[in-house]
C-alpha cells in the first residue's frame, strides 16, 4: 500500500469499508472506479476499461463515468441488485493541503433507492430485515420513499419467503451470523440483495417504536433502522410510527397460490398485465395504486371490516356524479406520500412544492363531496381528512406558479412575500429599464440605429456597435471590452455604475431566494406527519372509488357472508372475462354447503376446469378485500386460507421436479388447511405414473374429506375417481360440458352435475393443429388401447347370481374361469370396481348381502 500514490491509498481505505458496493470515487467531473470494481463495472455497464499509474508495480485497472450521466449508470447497477457507494470530494480542491478530502455521502442499494427506474411510481419499494429468536423470527419492513414501517413475528422461514415475495422486497438486512441456509432459501424464491448489520440499538429513534411492547420487535426494527442511518447519512424524520401486524389477521395465501392465481403478476410474463391487480387498477393516484396492491396481498378476515369497505363501495357506486367529481379531483393529486419523504431528505424543488400546493387545493373539495354523500362511514372518512390549509396558503403566498427547476435560476418566490427581496427586485427591474433608456440615449448621441446594449455572464453589460460604425463613437467616452468579427463591444462609466447596482441586486436576490426556499422547505417539513395521514385517507378513498368503478363497469355484485354455505350465481373469472369478449364468457354457478363440501370436476381438456376453480378463489379474494364480485349473486364463507395446486410449476432452481413441487404444494395444503379453508387441486397426481397418481389423488380426496373438511375443488382426468362420490357423502361430481359436432369437439364451458364421459384429448391436439397423420395415428393407438384395456368378467358376475347354496358354491362361483362360461369385455378403466370385487370377502357375508354387493358392482359395470 505504501507504494501507491496518496490518492489511491485514500481510495483503498474508503473501499475497505464498502467491500460489497461499487465505489463511485469522485475525481473532478468524473466518478472513477479502480481495481476489481473497474473490471466488473466495465463489463456490467459496457464502458471502456482503461488503466492508470497508481504508484504500484503495475498499472491499476480503471473505468469511469461523467458525473452528470452517473444517475443512469447507478440505476442500472441497482436494477441488477448491486449497491453503489457515492464518494464525493468534501473540501474545495483549492483549499486542500495534499489529497482532497473525500467521504462516502450515500450508499444506494436496491432497498433504499429514492429515484429512477429502481423506484416504480405505483409500487412500494421495501427494505426488509429478519432476526432469528428462539422459535420465532422478527420481520420488519420499511419503504424509505414513503416512510412506512411494519414489523411482526413469524413462525416459519416459509412465512418470511411469502412475505418477501408479496411485498416485493428487494433487499434483506440480517445479522452477520444469520443462517446461511435461510438466506439461500429466501434468495431462491425472490431476487434479493443481502446486507449485514450488527447494531440493533434503538436509542436514536425511540419516538417511532416506543409503543412496541415486545423487545423482539424492537430489536428487529432496530437493525433495519441502524442500517438505514448508516447508509443514508441524512435525516430520516419522515419515518412513521412502526405498525405491528399479524399474519393471522389476514387471509393466508402462500407464495405458490399467489402465483397460481396470478394476483399481482402473471405466471408466464411475471408482469402485472393479465393479473388481478391489472384488472382492478382504476386508481387515479400512485398512492392509491400502491394501497390497492397491499389490499390484494392481504385480504381481510374480519367480517366487520370487510362489510365496512363493501358498504363504502356501494355508496360510491350509488353516487355517480359525486364519484366522477372525486375521480377528476384525485387525478390532480400528486404523490403526497413520496413527496413527504423527499421533503424529509431535503431534495424537493420548487416545482414539487407547486405540485404539492395544487394537490392540496383539491382536498377541501374532496372533503366537501364526501360530506355530501349520505353515508356514515364516508362522512367519517371526510372528517378524518385534514386539508392542511395553512400549508396551501403558505405555498401559495411564497411560490410563483411556474418556478424554474433550479433555485439558482431565481424568480421562485412571489412578489410581496419578502420585503427585502422585493427591494432588490425593484432595483434590478429599475436598472433594466434604465438600461433600455440608456440604449435609446446612446443611439441618439451616436446616431447609430443598430447600437444595442447587451449582457453576458463573462463580460457583463456592454454597448455593441458594428465595425463600420465604430468611427461614429465619441473618443475617450467608450472603453473597448471585446472584439467580435463584425462588431466591437464597449463600456462607459455610466453603464459600469448601473451594472454594479443591477448585478449586486441580482446576486442578493439569488441569495435571499435560496435562504427563503430552504426555510420554506423546513416549514413544509413540519407538515410531514399531517401529509402522511392525509395521503392514507386519499389512498383509501382512491382504492374504494376504484372498486366502485370496476363493479359498475363489469357488472359485479355485492357479496354477503355465511358460515354455512358458498353460493355463487353466474360467476365469472374476472380476468378471463375481461380479456375475452365478456359476451362470450359462459357464467357458472358454484354451490357448497356443510353437507356438500367437495367438488370433483371432470371434463375435457380445455373445457374450463382450471378457469372455473380459479374463479371461485378469485371471487372469495375480491370479496375479502372489500370489492364486489364477478357474479350476479354471491354468498360466501370468510376463508382463512386459500391453497392451490394448479399447473406445472417446475422449481429447477431449488432442484425440485414438477412432481415434487406438486407433492410439496399438496402437503402444504393438507398440513395447514382448516375447515374454513378453500383448496383448489387441479389434476393432482398427473405428474407421475397413472396408477401412482390415481392412488395418491384418491387418498388425498379421502384425507380432505375425512380429516380436514375444507371446501375443495378437485379437477381430474382420472374418470375412475368419479365413483368415489358413492362412498364419500361430501363429494359431488360435476363436469364441464362439451359436445361433438361433425367429429369436432365444441366446448360449452358450462358446469353440470355428474361426471364427464370423455376426455377429448385428441380433439384438443387436433385443435392445436398437430400434423393430421399424427392425429390419425393417435386415434388408431387409442382404439387399440381401448380394445386391449378390457378384461373378461364372468357372466355370473354380470348377471345377478341366484343365491349361494353353500360356501363351496360361492367359492366355485368366484373362482370360475371366464373362458368356461359366457363372459363380457369390461373396460379396464372399471378396474377399480373389479378390485373392489376382489376385495370383498364373500365368505364372511350372508348370501343376501353378498348378492346385494355384487348387484351394486354389476350396476357400476353397466
Ligand atoms: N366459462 C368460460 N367461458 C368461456 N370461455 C372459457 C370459460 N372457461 C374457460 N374458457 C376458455 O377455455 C380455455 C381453457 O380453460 P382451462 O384452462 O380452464 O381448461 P381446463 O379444462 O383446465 O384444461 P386442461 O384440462 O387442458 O388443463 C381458457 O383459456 C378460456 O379461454
Amino acid at each position: 500500500m505504501a507504494t501507491y500514490t496518496p490518492m489511491i491509498q485514500q481510495y483503498l481505505k474508503i473501499k475497505a469499508e464498502y467491500q460489497d458496493a461499487f465505489l463511485f470515487f469522485r475525481l473532478g467531473d468524473f466518478y472513477e472506479m479502480f481495481f476489481e470494481d473497474a473490471k466488473r463495472a466495465s463489463a456490467e455497464l459496457e464502458i471502456t476499461l482503461t488503466s492508470r499509474d497508481g504508484g504500484g508495480a503495475e498499472r491499476i485497472p480503471m473505468c469511469g463515468v461523467p458525473y452528470h450521466s452517473a444517475p443512469g449508470y447507478i440505476e442500472s447497477l441497482i436494477e441488477k441488485g448491486y449497491k453503489v457507494a457515492i464518494c464525493e470530494q468534501t473540501e474545495d480542491p483549492k483549499q486542500a493541503k495534499g489529497v482532497v478530502r473525500r467521504e462516502v455521502v450515500q450508499l444506494i442499494t436496491p432497498g433504499t433507492v429514492m429515484n429512477g427506474k429502481g423506484l416504480q411510481e405505483r409500487e412500494n419499494n421495501y427494505l426488509a430485515s429478519v432476526t432469528e429468536f428462539p422459535s420465532k423470527f422478527g420481520f420488519a419492513v420499511t419503504d424509505l420513499s414513503t416512510g412506512e414501517n411494519q414489523v411482526t413475528l413469524l413462525n416459519h422461514i416459509d412465512d418470511i419467503i411469502n412475505e418477501m415475495y408479496s411485498l416485493g422486497a428487494k433487499e434483506l438486512v440480517v445479522h452477520p451470523d444469520f443462517s446461511e441456509s435461510y438466506i439461500k432459501k429466501i434468495a431462491e424464491r425472490s431476487r434479493v440483495t443481502v446486507s449485514f448489520e450488527i447494531d440493533s440499538g434503538t436509542e436514536k429513534f425511540e419516538s417511532i417504536i416506543n409503543h412496541l411492547e415486545d423487545a423482539r420487535l424492537k430489536e428487529t426494527f432496530g437493525r433495519l433502522h441502524n442500517y438505514l442511518q448508516k447508509t443514508q447519512k441524512r435525516s430520516l424524520d419522515h419515518l412513521q410510527k412502526v405498525k405491528v401486524y399479524q399474519l393471522q389477521d389476514f387471509m393466508k395465501i402462500d407464495l405458490y397460490s399467489k402465483r397460481n392465481l396470478e394476483l399481482t403478476e402473471t405466471i408466464r410474463s411475471k408482469g402485472k398485465k393479465g393479473s388481478l391487480l391489472w384488472l382492478l387498477d382504476e386508481t387515479k393516484t400512485a398512492m392509491g395504486a400502491r394501497m390497492l396492491k397491499q389490499w390484494i396481498d392481504r385480504p381481510l378476515l374480519s367480517k366487520n371490516e370487510i362489510e365496512s369497505r363493501l358498504q363504502m363501495v356501494q355508496s360510491l357506486l350509488d353516487h355517480y356524479f359525486e364519484r366522477e367529481d372525486l375521480r377528476e379531483r384525485l387525478k390532480e393529486v400528486y404523490d403526497l406520500e413520496r413527496l413527504a419523504g423527499r421533503v424529509a431528505f431535503g431534495n424537493v424543488n420548487a416545482r414539487d412544492l407547486i405540485q404539492l400546493k395544487k394537490s392540496l387545493q383539491q382536498v377541501p373539495a374532496i372533503k366537501e363531496v364526501l360530506t355530501s354523500v349520505k353515508h356514515n362511514q364516508i362522512n367519517e372518512m371526510a372528517e378524518k381528512i385534514d386539508p392542511c390549509t395553512e400549508l396551501t396558503d403558505l405555498l401559495d403566498a411564497a411560490l410563483v406558479e411556474n418556478p424554474p427547476l433550479s433555485i439558482k435560476d431565481g424568480n421562485i418566490m412571489k412578489d410581496g412575500f419578502h420585503e427585502q427581496l422585493d427591494q432588490f427586485r425593484d432595483a434590478s427591474r429599475n436598472g433594466k429599464s434604465w438600461i433600455a433608456e440608456l440604449e435609446q440615449q446612446e443611439r441618439m448621441r451616436t446616431g447609430i440605429k443598430s447600437l444595442k446594449i447587451g449582457f453576458n455572464r463573462v463580460f457583463g453589460y456592454y454597448i455593441e456597435v458594428t465595425r463600420a460604425n465604430v468611427h461614429l463613437l465619441e473618443e475617450g467616452r467608450y472603453t473597448r471590452k471585446q472584439t467580435l468579427t463584425n462588431a466591437e463591444r464597449f463600456i462607459t462609466p455610466e453603464l459600469k455604475e448601473k451594472e454594479t447596482l443591477i448585478l449586486e441586486a441580482e446576486e442578493k436576490m439569488v441569495d435571499i431566494e435560496y435562504e427563503l426556499f430552504v426555510k420554506l422547505r423546513e416549514q413544509v417539513k413540519e407538515f410531514i406527519p399531517r401529509l402522511q395521514s392525509l395521503s392514507k385517507c386519499i389512498s383509501e378513498l382512491d382504492v374504494l372509488q376504484c372498486f366502485a368503478v370496476i363493479s359498475e363497469k363489469r357488472h359485479y355484485s355485492k357479496p354477503s357472508f355465511s358460515d354455512q354455505e358458498l353460493f355463487i350465481k353466474n360467476g365469472r373469472h374476472p380476468v378471463v372475462e375481461k380479456v375475452m369478449n365478456s359476451q362470450e364468457y359462459v357464467p357458472n354457478d358454484c354451490y357448497f354447503s356443510n353437507e356438500r363440501g367437495m367438488l370433483l370436476i371432470t371434463g375435457p381438456n380445455m373445457s374450463g376446469k382450471s378457469t372455473y376453480m380459479r374463479q371461485v378463489a378469485l371471487t372469495s379474494i375480491l370479496a375479502q378485500i372489500g370489492c364486489f364480485v364477478p357474479a350476479s349473486e354471491a354468498v360466501l364463507p370468510i376463508f382463512d386460507q386459500i391453497f392451490t395446486r394448479i399447473g406445472a410449476a417446475d422449481d429447477l432452481i431449488s432442484g425440485q421436479s414438477t412432481f415434487m413441487v406438486e407433492m410439496l404444494e399438496a402437503k402444504n395444503a393438507i398440513v395447514n388447511a382448516t375447515d374454513n379453508s378453500l383448496i383448489l387441486f387441479d389434476e393432482i397426481g398427473r405428474g407421475t405414473s397413472t396408477y401412482d397418481g390415481m392412488a395418491l389423488a384418491q387418498a388425498i380426496i379421502e384425507h380432505i374429506h375425512h380429516h380436514i373438511g375444507a371446501k375443495t375443488l378437485f379437477s381430474t382426468h382420472y374418470h375412475e375417481l368419479t365413483s368415489l362420490a358413492d362412498g364419500l357423502p361430501q363429494l359431488q361430481n360435476v363436469h364441464v360440458s362439451a359436445i361433438e359436432e361433425n367429429g369436432k369437439v365444441v366446448f360449452l364451458h358450462k358446469i353440470e352435475e355428474g361426471p364427464a364421459d370423455k376426455s377429448y384429448g385428441i380433439h384438443v391436439a387436433e385443435l392445436a393443429e398437430l400434423p393430421a397423420e399424427l392425429i390419425e395415428r393417435a386415434k388408431e393407438i387409442l382404439e387399440s388401447l381401448e380394445a386391449e384395456q378390457t378384461v373378461k368378467v364372468p357372466a355370473s358376475v354380470i348377471e345377478k347370481p341366484e343365491t349361494f347354496k353353500s360356501d363351496e358354491a360361492q367359492l366355485s362361483f368366484f373362482n370360475e374361469q371366464p373362458a368356461k362360461k359366457e363372459s363380457r369385455q369390461v373396460p379396464k378403466k372399471d378396474m377399480l370396481v373389479l378390485e373392489q370385487l376382489r376385495a370383498i370377502n364373500l365368505l364372511e357375508m350372508t348370501p343376501l348381502d353378498a348378492m346385494n354387493e355384487l348387484y351394486q358392482i354389476q350396476k357400476k359395470l353397466k
